[in-house]
């Protein structure tokens, strides 16, 4: 009988049972590389080798035998592990933290016990000693936070364990939680595989790890093959980013992949829709159109179909509407399905016009008639009527024709302007006609209407889910069996062509037969509270509505705010002495920096050789990571340097939402290097938002005078990289200027600049307003 500690258990009852644990485990994990070698052939030997290697049941030889005890008010407990343990006669010992009872067990809180009375958290060192072990009797827990403002807060911020974890420093690869899931993480963790779960929560709280736990949990609990989940990301570089973290719950063979790279297509994107064409491609409308189309292309003939007939001197025919008749019946099942089928039922009906025209000729004929017609007079006809087709055929004839897009369009209310934005010149080899990322979906979508669905997968996990077009999301949902989905996202740090402010049309599009369930998760993990309090300045505008995430840590020093004056050091510059700080100090580093400034920045990194890596190209670096706004999302760096905030958000709509994504990333330190004078009004700035996100209000710049606690500090440039600007003194239109006066002018600017921007900036005028200022002041001295 397993030698299982009352809750009396001492520091030694607990090291007993560890040892007893860990040997019962060993021997099993013995027992099956024994199994192996003693296997009768090879066949069977490679077979249980790869059982063997693809085993996780045991854990790693390394790990605890646990790392949590609950015990349950009826007296029980469980044991918790990475692996769950078995003794000889089956009893479990440990419970595998994948198992369902176990995540519904720890999703327990004070105000929620249920059963459980108390957790135990144990700390070892390698490989199984046990140094301590921590309880939180969850009655002792309520009574002791009942009066605290925010009890769940203070839970956390008491958890000891999962402050450490947070607090060590990143990598290019995401780590497992196992350890430390939280109550609310853990209920979704083991939540029902049978529904669309939709997973919102702010930047930092967890969705992520929680998807890619819950996929773990699902597979053990599900009995489903690691090759029947999939899991979707935004792009490569995040699918990279978070690749480490089944493997290292034990589930090696999940597809994951990104939105682009799941596509069932051959071709890879080389054009570029402009915005308005790539809305329309990603509207749900496009499935009509798309099917319309395809229906299209099943021809109706004018005149009859002849056939020649073996042996005989007589043809038989067939009417065009009889021809009609048998296509029409097929005109519903995917394309080259439907072709089959009436070339089947096309021959069959021949070969009974066949019989009885014999029987009426009194002809002998065999008792198969469709053996007498050509095959070859067959597939002509066939394909005068349903043309055999591929899907960038398909789409290529289609947006290559006006008249085809208006027949396709009937019924799909798209306009006649709407329809102009899908023509593109058909290049008369198929070979050369170049494609969007938007025309990749739809030629999956034609794939799956010329050929069928592919085999879906038993559950699809989506993360960053809140940007997907429709059509995103229908090629998502095609690859599910029955829509058993995990669905994670923001809809604060949603942004590009299909920026949503609710998750109803992304539910509307992926939901089945199976019940839809919204959770949200309030805790934000990653980002220290400072940073969070100078990011969520931006809400109101970006996201009104949606709650600021409780964050449950802090980080000093808080965010520094870094303004650059013009003309006294170069941005880039300053951007690079931020970034070498952090890496000197061995710090994870991303340096999220707009477009337009883009070639400046990594000019001043390459001008003083400083290694860097093109995050958005795909992987992530140990080091200095240049990553656009948008590539950022879903990453996190220990030490994060955002360029020039205000071009982030004058970049696009819901530049503000941009920007939050931004200053989100970092789990400890956050530089924001921007122009005197130009840091967005959220912020602090003095400068209006160029482009306020429509239709959500309020638009006007606040000037909140309400600041973050504590305060981003504001540093000045660092003098040691202050560069300054090329002197800038081009003298009126039509002057002549001697080379002396253009020096003289350069002096006399250069000693009128900073008063002038103190002046300027201290004035709460607009900054796109300051020329008109000087514009006034020369006005004037020109009247002296
Ligand atoms: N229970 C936990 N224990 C330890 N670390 C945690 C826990 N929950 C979240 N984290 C850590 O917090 C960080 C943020 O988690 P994650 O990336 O999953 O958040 P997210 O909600 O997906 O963020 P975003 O919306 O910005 O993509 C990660 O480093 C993750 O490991």
């Amino acid at each position: 009988m397993a030698p299982v500690p009352d809750t009396t258990a001492t520091l030694e009852d607990e090291q007993r049972f560890f040892d007893h644990a860990r040997e019962v485990r060993e021997k099993a994990r013995a027992q099956l590389a024994q199994a192996v070698s003693a296997a009768a052939d090879n066949k069977a030997r490679a077979s249980l080798k790869k059982a063997a290697a693809s085993d996780e049941t045991h854990g790693s030889p390394q790990d605890p035998a646990a790392f949590l005890r609950i015990d349950t008010k009826d007296g029980e407990c469980f044991y918790v592990g990475n692996a769950g343990v078995r003794d000889e006669t089956s009893t479990p010992l440990v419970y595998s933290w994948k198992a369902r009872y176990i995540a519904q067990l720890r999703a327990a809180t004070h105000t929620a016990p249920g059963d459980v009375v108390r957790n135990r958290t144990y700390t070892t060192e390698p490989v199984n000693r046990v140094l301590r072990f921590d309880d939180v009797v969850l009655a002792d827990l309520a009574e002791r936070v009942a009066a605290l403002d925010d009890p769940q807060l203070a839970v956390i911020e008491d958890d000891a364990l999962l402050l450490d974890a947070l607090d060590r420093e990143r990598s290019p690869d995401m780590r497992q939680i196992v350890q430390t899931i939280q109550a609310a993480q853990s209920e979704i963790v083991g939540a029902e595989a049978a529904q669309l779960l939709v997973v919102q929560g702010g930047p930092g709280t967890g969705k992520t790890a929680v998807a890619l736990h819950r996929a773990s949990s699902l597979l053990f609990n599900e009995q489903i093959d690691a090759d029947q989940l999939l899991v979707v990301g935004p792009n490569p570089t995040f699918t990279r980013y978070i690749a480490s973290v089944l493997p290292e719950l034990g589930d090696r063979h999940v597809r994951q992949t990104d939105v682009t790279r799941m596509l069932d297509v051959t071709v890879t994107a080389t054009a570029h829709d402009d915005p308005a064409a790539a809305r329309l491609k990603g509207d749900a409308r496009m499935v009509g159109l798309l099917a319309k189309g395809l229906r299209d292309r099943v021809r109706t003939l004018d005149d009859a179909l002849s056939f020649s007939v073996r042996t005989m001197p007589w043809r038989v025919r067939i009417a065009p509407d009889d021809v009609a008749e048998i296509a029409a019946r097929y005109v519903g099942s995917p394309y080259a399905i439907g072709r089959v089928r009436f070339r089947e039922a096309l021959t069959a009906a021949l070969a009974s016009a066949v019989k009885k025209q014999a029987q009426d000729d009194g002809d002998r004929v065999p008792g198969d008639t469709a053996t007498l017609l050509h095959p070859s007079e067959l597939e002509n006809a066939v394909e005068r009527v349903w043309p055999q087709l591929s899907s960038q055929a398909y789409l290529r004839d289609l947006f290559g024709s006006l008249e085809r897009l208006v027949a396709a369009a009937e019924g799909a209310s798209i306009s006649a302007d709407e329809l102009q934005l899908l023509r593109r010149p058909a290049a008369a080899r198929l070979a050369d006609q170049s494609w969007s990322r938007e025309d990749l979906v739809l030629l999956d979508h034609v794939n799956a209407a010329i050929n069928g669905d592919l085999p879906g997968y038993q559950h699809v996990v989506v993360d960053e889910a809140q940007d997907l077009s429709p059509m995103q999301l229908l090629s998502i949902r095609r690859r599910s069996v029955d829509g058993a989905m995990t669905v994670v996202g923001d809809i604060a740090q949603s942004t590009g062509l299909w920026a949503r402010d609710t998750w109803d049309d992304v539910v509307d599009v992926l939901r089945s037969a199976l019940p839809v369930r919204l959770v949200e998760l309030e805790y934000g993990y990653r980002v220290p509270r400072s940073v969070m309090a100078l990011a969520a300045r931006l809400l109101p505008v970006a996201a009104p509505g949606l709650h600021v995430p409780t964050v449950v840590r802090d980080v000093e020093p808080g965010p520094q705010l870094v303004p650059v004056p013009t003309g006294a050091a170069s941005l880039a510059a300053t951007v690079r002495t931020a970034v070498t700080h952090h890496s000197a100090r061995g710090r994870f580093v991303g340096l999220v920096c707009p477009d337009g400034r883009r070639a400046e920045v990594v000019a001043a990194l390459d001008a003083d050789d400083i290694q860097w890596h093109d995050a958005d190209s795909g992987s992530l670096d140990k080091a200095i990571n240049v990553v656009s706004p948008v590539g950022a999302k879903g990453l996190e760096f220990d030490a994060v340097v955002v360029v020039d905030p205000q071009a982030i958000v004058d970049a696009g709509p819901r530049g503000e939402r941009m920007l939050y994504i931004a200053l989100t990333r970092t789990t400890k330190f956050l530089d924001v290097v921007h122009p005197e004078g130009a840091l967005p009004t959220l912020l602090g700035g003095t400068r209006a938002p160029v482009d306020p996100p429509a239709p959500v209000a309020p638009v006007a710049p606040v000037v909140e005078p309400v600041r973050p606690v504590p305060d981003p500090a504001v540093v000045a440039p660092d003098s040691a990289v202050v560069s300054p600007d090329p002197a800038v003194a081009p003298g009126p239109a039509g002057l002549a200027l001697t080379a002396m006066q253009r020096k003289m002018i350069d002096l006399v600017v250069d000693e009128l600049e900073a008063p002038t921007l103190e002046v300027l900036s201290s004035s709460f005028l607009p900054r796109e307003l300051w020329p008109v200022v000087l514009e006034g002041v020369a006005e004037r001295l020109r009247e002296l």
